[in-house]
């Protein structure tokens, strides 16, 4: 194992690489490689027993020039004020590559909510909502769901803030449950995107996705989606799945959607009955199939695992599962990387279609939303390749931020700040 990457600093690599495809001067590079500013908080919440424990929490606002801070809320015991750092970042590039009007945030809570029951994580949410109230808004800065969290924290946050404010703004935040303002489709998108973004690149490969073998690291929200999308809209074949627990292997495949029913019933794919063996993590990463999708955290594939993927083609789902030193080896064995920046971007489109119909007070129907989300995706992939074609970038990755920094520079100096 190579050493741990610091995901804020595979950030900065991110950039300065695209930054050689582009002519943007040295001290303006340098601003989009920081965030505008942080809060670090610490929450004092009430246990069960009447006791009181502290949590760390933090929210980075990245960059603002496109408009309004976006991204989403985790909840993890690895949360850190770097990974916050680095979130937000790729909440900049990736508002940009898809050319929605947000720039880019992310926070978090140093906690494993599986350790505290359902009441404390409410009073652990609603605390961090009271500290949110003042840097986040409709027109500011607007959180969602991430790791460990979902429609039920987003609807606490929501109603925390209403109930501050004295008003409705159910804008404030997007990922809620439909009944509470949510959009149709948001639980969906991220893994949809995956799927989509997994389509257009093995047609744009010249290869078959139909039949082709899937690999999916992490299996919850954004992966045992894409697993169930691509088997069920692709005709792909779901091999393998994992989550903290372990991972499954059956080489004819299984019912995606059914590994994640059994999931949600035991806590773990381990154990599913259609798995014909189980694997670790690391072994998972390496099986010899078309497609690997890593859907869990940040640098899941490091340079010396790098050197023993086998997959033809990765779409990254989660967000930096790639560190800059696997990246190269990669794409020096020719294995093609679609980047999180865009390949997870359903899940912030789909957000700011809930935005728009919190603002609008109208609602839109789920085919409406997919229909959007699938034109916002391949209008993206369509540009990404223009760019590493035009540019001869390296690899995708390289070409998506070379799309999405020339974004975000021209809101820069269309805004008069600079010459
Ligand atoms: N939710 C969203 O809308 C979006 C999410 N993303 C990104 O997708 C990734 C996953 O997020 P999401 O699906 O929402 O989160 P979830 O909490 O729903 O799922 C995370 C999954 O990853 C698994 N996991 C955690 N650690 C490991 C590990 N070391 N090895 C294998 N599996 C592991 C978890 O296992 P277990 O169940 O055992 O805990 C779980 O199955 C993150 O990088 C996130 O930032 C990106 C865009 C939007
Ligand atoms: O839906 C959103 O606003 C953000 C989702 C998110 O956190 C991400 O794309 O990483």
């Amino acid at each position: 194992m190579s050493e741990e990457a610091n995901p804020f600093e595979s950030l900065q690599e991110q950039v300065d690489d695209a930054a050689e495809f582009l002519d943007v001067r040295s001290d303006l590079l340098e601003r989009l490689k920081h965030p505008e500013r942080i809060l670090e908080t610490n929450l004092t919440v009430e246990m069960d027993d009447g006791s009181l424990e502290v949590f760390k929490a933090f929210r980075s606002q990245f960059n603002g020039d496109r408009g309004p801070y976006k991204g989403g809320i985790r909840y993890h015991p690895g949360v850190s004020r770097d990974e916050v750092k680095a979130l937000s970042g790729w909440m900049v590039y990736k508002t940009a590559v898809v050319d929605i009007p947000y720039g880019g945030g992310k926070g978090g809570i140093v906690v494993d909510p599986r350790e505290y029951s359902d009441g404390e994580v409410e009073r652990l949410t609603r605390a961090f909502a009271n500290e949110l109230r003042p840097i986040i808004g409709e027109d500011t800065d607007i959180p969602a769901p991430d790791v460990n969290t979902g429609q039920r924290e987003m609807n606490w946050i929501k109603d925390t803030y209403e109930t501050l404010e004295n008003t409705t703004a159910p804008g404030v935040i997007t990922g809620k449950a439909p009944d509470s303002g949510g959009s149709a489709g948001r639980v969906e998108a991220t893994g949809r995107s995956t799927m989509l973004t997994a389509r257009e690149a093995f047609d744009y490969l010249d290869k078959d996705i139909e039949g082709a073998t899937v690999a999916v690291q992490g299996y919850g929200n954004a992966g045992s989606i894409a697993a169930r999308l691509i088997e069920e809209e692709l005709g792909g074949t779901v091999v393998a799945a994992s989550d903290s627990s372990g991972a499954i292997y059956n080489a004819d495949g299984f019912d995606a959607a059914a590994a994640k029913d059994y999931k949600d019933e035991t806590g773990s794919v381990t154990g599913f009955s259609q798995a014909a063996e189980e694997l670790t993590n690391e072994e998972l990463l390496t099986l010899d199939v078309d497609l690997l999708i890593p859907a869990a955290l940040e640098n899941a594939i490091d340079a010396d695992l790098a050197e023993d993927v086998q997959a033809d083609v990765v779409v990254e789902a989660a967000n930096g599962p790639i560190t800059p030193d696997a990246d190269d080896v990669l794409t020096e064995r020719d294995v093609e990387v679609l980047p999180d920046i865009l390949a997870n971007a359903g899940g912030v489109t789909v957000s700011y279609f809930e935005w728009v119909q919190n603002r609008q007070r109208f609602y839109w129907t789920e085919q409406r939303v997919n229909d959007e989300l699938e034109r916002v995706i391949t209008e993206a992939f369509d540009a990404l390749t223009d760019a590493y074609e035009e540019k001869g970038t390296p690899n995708f990755r390289t070409a998506a931020y070379v799309v999405a920094i020339e974004r975000v520079v021209k809101a820069y100096q269309q805004g008069g700040t600079w010459p």
